[in-house]
C-alpha cells in the first residue's frame, strides 16, 4: 500500500505564546492522562473556546507526529481512509537466452493511503478537528479503530482488508455542540467511545493572558479590552460572542497604534464598533436594538483614561513658510 503523496505530517512544537494558566493546566494535564490510557479525547465547546489550540498543544506533550483532518461535510470515507486510485503495471522481458524472449505484463490496482490510514499504520496522533462537520457514515470507520484498534479498508483485493492500527496511535476531537449550520448529529455510539471535555470561554485571567501574549501589550490595556469584552459578551442571549478572537484582534491593534485605550479617542472607539460587530449580540428593549447603547456604556465604563494619545504638536503651516522663507534668505546671504 501506498503513501498519500501530498500527505502532511506536523511535528508540533510548544508554542511560545501558547497561555498555560491554572485554568488551562487543569484541563490539559487530564486529557493527557486520559490519552496516555488509550482513550481518545473530545474538546467539545463554543467558538473560540480554545478547542484547537488545545488539541494541538495537547499533541504536542505527546511526542508524536500528527495528522490533521478538518470536517468536511464532502468527505466519504476514503477522504479518511484512503481508496484505489489509478494503476500500476509492470513489464517484465526475461531474454537470459539470447533466443527466446519471454514477455510478462500484470495491470494492479493501486492503493493509496488517506491521512487516518497513515495516523493508523505509523501510530501519529491524529487531530480531527470540527469531526461533527462530516457526515457520519464518513465517520463510522472510526468505530472500530477506537474500539477493536483494527481499521477496515473498503474494496481491498489483496491482504486481509484490514489494518491492525499502531498502539502508539492516538486521537483528539474538537467539535462545537452550539453550531448548527454546516455540523451533523453525531451517532451515540462514536461519542460513546471518547472521553468528552466540556470546555467553555476562559476565565478572565486567561483571557488577559492569552491577550498579552497574542499582541505584546501591557496588563493595563490587556486588562481594559478583555474587560469590556467580557462584559459585552454578558448581555448577548448565549453569551457566546464576541470571543476571545475579539481581544485578541484589538489588541493587536491597539499595539499598533501605539497602546491607545481611550474611550475619548474617536479612532479607537470606531476601531472597538468594528472589532465587537454588535449585532453578534442580539438584546432589543422595546422592539428596539440597544446592542450599540450598551458597547458605547461598556468602552466608557473600561476604557476611559486607560492610556491616552500621546500629545504631538500639529505644525502651524504659517510658521512652516515663515521658516522655510527665513531659510532660503539666510542660503542666499
Ligand atoms: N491557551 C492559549 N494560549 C494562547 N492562545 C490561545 C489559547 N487558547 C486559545 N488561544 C487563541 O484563541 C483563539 C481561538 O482559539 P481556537 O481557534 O483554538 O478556538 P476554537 O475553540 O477552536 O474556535 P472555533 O470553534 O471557532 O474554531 C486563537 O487565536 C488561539 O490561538
Amino acid at each position: 500500500m501506498g503513501q498519500a503523496e501530498n500527505l502532511t505530517v506536523l511535528t508540533l512544537d510548544k508554542k511560545p505564546d501558547f497561555v498555560e494558566s491554572a485554568f488551562i493546566q487543569d484541563i490539559m494535564q487530564r486529557a493527557v492522562i486520559y490519552i496516555k490510557a488509550g482513550y481518545p479525547v473530545h474538546l467539545s465547546g463554543p467558538a473560540g473556546a480554545g478547542k484547537t489550540a488545545l488539541a494541538m498543544h495537547v499533541a504536542a506533550q505527546l511526542n508524536r507526529q500528527v495528522i490533521l483532518i478538518h470536517g468536511d461535510d464532502e468527505f466519504g470515507s476514503s477522504d479518511l481512509v484512503g481508496e484505489n486510485n489509478g494503476y500500476r503495471s509492470t513489464k517484465l522481458i526475461d531474454n537470459y537466452v539470447h533466443s527466446v524472449i519471454k514477455k510478462e505484463e500484470s495491470v494492479s490496482k493501486q492503493w493509496v493511503d488517506n491521512r487516518l490510514t497513515s495516523a493508523c499504520k505509523y501510530g501519529y496522533t491524529l487531530i480531527y478537528d470540527e469531526f461533527t462537520r462530516s457526515r457520519p457514515e464518513a465517520n463510522n470507520v472510526l468505530l472500530s479503530v477506537l474500539e477493536e484498534r483494527l481499521l477496515v479498508l473498503p474494496n481491498v483485493q489483496v491482504g486481509e482488508g484490514y489494518l491492525k492500527v499502531h498502539p502508539k496511535f492516538n486521537a483528539i476531537f474538537t467539535s462545537n455542540p452550539e453550531e448548527y449550520a454546516g455540523v451533523h448529529k453525531t451517532q451515540d455510539a462514536l461519542i460513546d467511545r471518547m472521553i468528552t471535555l466540556k470546555l467553555d470561554h476562559h476565565d478572565a485571567e486567561t483571557e488577559i493572558a492569552i491577550t498579552q501574549a497574542k499582541s505584546g501589550l501591557p496588563l493595563k490595556q490587556a486588562q481594559a479590552i478583555v474587560g469590556m469584552i467580557r462584559e459585552f459578551r454578558t448581555i448577548g442571549v448565549n453569551n457566546a460572542r464576541p470571543t476571545i478572537r475579539a481581544c485578541i484582534m484589538l489588541a493587536r491593534i491597539v499595539a499598533m497604534r501605539g497602546g491607545v485605550v481611550d474611550a475619548s479617542d474617536a479612532m479607537f472607539r470606531k476601531m472597538c464598533h468594528d472589532v465587537v460587530n454588535i449585532d453578534c449580540v442580539k438584546v432589543s428593549h422595546d422592539s428596539q436594538a440597544f446592542g450599540l447603547d450598551r458597547l458605547n456604556a461598556i468602552i466608557d465604563k473600561f476604557c476611559t483614561a486607560v492610556v491616552k494619545p500621546m500629545l504631538v504638536p500639529v505644525p502651524d503651516p504659517e510658521i512652516q513658510i515663515l521658516k522655510q522663507k527665513r531659510g532660503r534668505r539666510s542660503a542666499c546671504a
